[in-house]
């Protein structure tokens, strides 16, 4: 699938498990990427989507076809440690990343790729790619720069196929390790200035599973001091905190994975009576420790413009996505609701607890990027913290 658009020398290959490859220009990082090729159809915020650590082990597609033309800065990564380079492992983009023009540039996509270690390819037909993916699924690949243009073409496509793939793998452990400094010291108390301030009203323990950003932000700009605790807390290490309310943060990889060592802590929060929130694998997690069961999608949801319906009010709300695991709706055991479901394809996004004030959903009410249609979720929460004070000191 060479791309009439550029006829000369290849300085980067994407080359799938089955033995396709993709010829363009290579831009970002010198070297190899190895991962699952995914498309997202987000008309902006590239720099936010690459930096969410639910996209470690990921190569995005951007069915937009003009990246880069904002720069990129500081602001808009949403890992939590900026330096940590957890995220999208890879890039492919439709055109060539133009100069930079946006008075928040502070320098241009090229070089801020560089310096994360994030390999892209531009000048390739992102459309005919996006059919394959919708076509045959998500295939395992190994995205390749060299400006020199010399490539093993079947050296890289036993790399792609080698690779066991996304399931199976727990990537949780691995996109919160950098923190692991920071909770030899005790707790980690996220205090980047979002809200808060001096007397917070609420304590939220976040279980960081390979939590963005604007999740923390959003929660802090509702008077939350956020507690951030690594994936592997037991449930007294969340209780030692004395939470108003308990978060499972989004992350990468397989839940069935990251659940094995999560359920049993989750299952013992969930019967706390203390209310709890869930987003993306949080939520996926959460549906694991009720009873349910997750499983691989086929193209995944990857986008800032997916209509989801939130049956608890009739509305319909257009949300950002980024998972390529769904919970199985019919696994849901007695006593869980389903909540919210993907108008695209009838898959679930969301569930509560009938008897206890624990709630999740598959999609990102942070957005960031992405439609705030969905932030009257946060307000949710914050308002199950309040009924849950007031019944206690009842
Ligand atoms: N954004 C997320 O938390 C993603 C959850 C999970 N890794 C999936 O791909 O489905």
């Amino acid at each position: 699938m060479s791309d009439a658009w550029t006829q000369r020398k290849p300085t980067a290959l994407l080359v799938l498990a089955d033995g396709t490859v993709i010829e363009g220009d290579g831009i970002g990082a010198v070297g190899e990427a190895l991962g699952e090729v995914c498309f997202n159809t987000s008309l902006t915020g590239y720099q936010e989507i690459l930096t969410d650590p639910s996209y470690a082990r990921q190569i995005v597609t951007f069915t937009f076809p003009h990246i880069g033309n904002v720069g990129a800065n500081d602001e808009d990564i949403e890992d939590l440690v900026p330096d940590n380079n957890v995220g999208a492992v890879g890039a492919i983009f439709r055109a060539e990343v133009s100069a930079p023009s946006n008075y928040r540039s502070a320098g241009g996509l090229d070089a801020w790729l560089k310096k994360r270690g994030v390999v892209a390819l531009s000048g390739v037909d992102t459309r005919a790619l996006t059919a394959l993916i919708r076509e045959r699924g998500m295939p395992n690949a190994v995205l390749a720069h060299n400006p020199d243009g010399v490539f093993d073409i079947e050296a890289l496509r036993a790399k792609a196929a080698g690779w066991s793939g996304l399931v199976g793998l727990d990537l949780a452990k691995d996109a919160a390790s950098d923190r692991a400094e920071v909770w030899t010291e005790g707790p980690w108390v996220w205090n980047a200035g979002y809200g808060a301030g001096e007397n917070p009203a609420y304590t939220i323990v976040a279980i960081d599973y390979g939590a963005k950003r604007n999740i923390l932000r959003l929660m802090s700009g509702h008077g939350a001091r956020v507690v951030i605790v690594p994936p592997t807390a037991s449930a007294a290490d969340v209780l030692q905190h004395d939470p108003d309310g308990i978060f499972l943060s989004n992350g990468p990889g397989d839940p069935a994975a990251t659940g094995e060592y999560t359920v049993p802590v989750i299952r013992e929060l969930a019967r706390s009576g203390i209310p709890m929130f869930g987003i993306c694998l949080g939520h996926q997690l959460l549906a694991l420790a009720l009873g349910g069961r997750t499983e691989k999608m086929h193209q995944g949801h990857h986008g800032a413009n997916h209509p989801v319906k939130d049956f608890t009010t009739g509305k319909v709300e257009i949300v950002s996505m980024n998972h390529g695991f769904a919970v199985a709706a019919d696994s849901l055991p007695a006593g869980v609701e389903e909540t919210h479901v993907s108008l695209f394809d009838g898959t679930n996004c969301g569930l509560r607890m009938k008897d206890a004030p624990v709630f999740s959903v598959q999609h990102h009410p942070e957005a960031s990027p992405g439609p705030q249609d969905s932030h009257y979720l946060f307000a949710r929460f914050f308002e199950m913290i309040d009924a849950h004070r007031t019944r206690s000191a009842a």
